[in-house]
């Protein structure tokens, strides 16, 4: 039992209520209305790109936080570990759901496609933009498997540092994007009464591009 100082007592009693935004209406193809979307998020949200990746496989469902860091007709490109937990399942099946969680604005974009890597070349100019920790970083993690201690990943990370002291630090061939091409998407607004605006479109389970909008199916959804 939690007592009633608990913050996690009353969580029944937490209600935030929706609606201030107005109604929201479909009728332009998926790129522009995320487009839209993002612009605005982009005003209101501290960092708008943080978004749900859901995997599926053998093991089962999986999910955790990665950041968008491209958006264009083909998906939405992430980068990260190919050896990771989520490499290794996106391997096994490239079926993959994404949220974006606008809470602020009572808000959520969600996405399903499927994932394919991006080529050497997209990875390897992302990488390159990196700030420079965070390449060292990549090269020192083995994303998702056990490391000893936290001094271990400090030996790890100058052994790259001391590796590369005078030149660029190379992109882990292990690391790159993903690029996540849609067959279905879905804008979500907050309405009064949990009685919320949802618009999905649909590409007959193939995916295609956002910005082709014959190939969209739109439909609004009961909240
Ligand atoms: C806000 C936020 C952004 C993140 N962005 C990324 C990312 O872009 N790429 C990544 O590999 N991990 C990112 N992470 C870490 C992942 O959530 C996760 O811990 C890590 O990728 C290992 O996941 P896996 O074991 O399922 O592969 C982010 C975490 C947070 C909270
Ligand atoms: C492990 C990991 N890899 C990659 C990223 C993406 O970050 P960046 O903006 O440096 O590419 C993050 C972001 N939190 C991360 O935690």
């Amino acid at each position: 039992m939690t007592d009633d100082r608990s913050p996690l007592s009353r969580l029944s009693d937490q209600r935030v209520e929706y609606g201030a935004r107005g109604e929201v209406a479909a009728g332009t193809d998926p790129f522009t209305f995320f487009s839209q979307w993002y612009a605005e998020a982009q005003a209101e949200i501290r960092e708008p790109n943080a978004m749900l990746l859901a995997t599926a496989s053998d093991s089962g469902p999986d999910a955790r936080i990665v950041l968008l860091k491209g958006v264009d007709p083909a998906g939405f490109t992430f980068f990260t570990n190919y050896t990771s937990a989520k490499g290794l399942q996106i391997a096994a099946d490239a079926r993959v759901a994404l949220v974006l969680p606008w809470h602020d604005m009572h808000r959520q974009v969600r996405v399903q496609g499927i994932a394919t890597r991006t080529s050497a070349a997209v990875s390897d100019e992302y990488f390159a933009a990196r700030p420079r920790g965070a390449q060292v970083g990549a090269r020192a993690s083995h994303q998702s498997q056990p490391v000893d201690s936290r001094a271990a990943m400090h030996a790890a990370f100058d052994r790259v540092e001391a590796e590369f002291a005078d030149a660029e630090v190379p992109r882990p061939e292990q690391w790159g994007g993903y690029t996540v091409a849609p067959h279905r998407i879905e804008f979500w607004q907050g309405q009064a009464n949990r009685f919320h605006d949802r618009f999905v479109y649909e590409s007959a389970d193939r995916p295609a591009a956002l910005d082709d909008a014959a190939a969209w199916t739109v439909a609004r959804l009961d909240p």
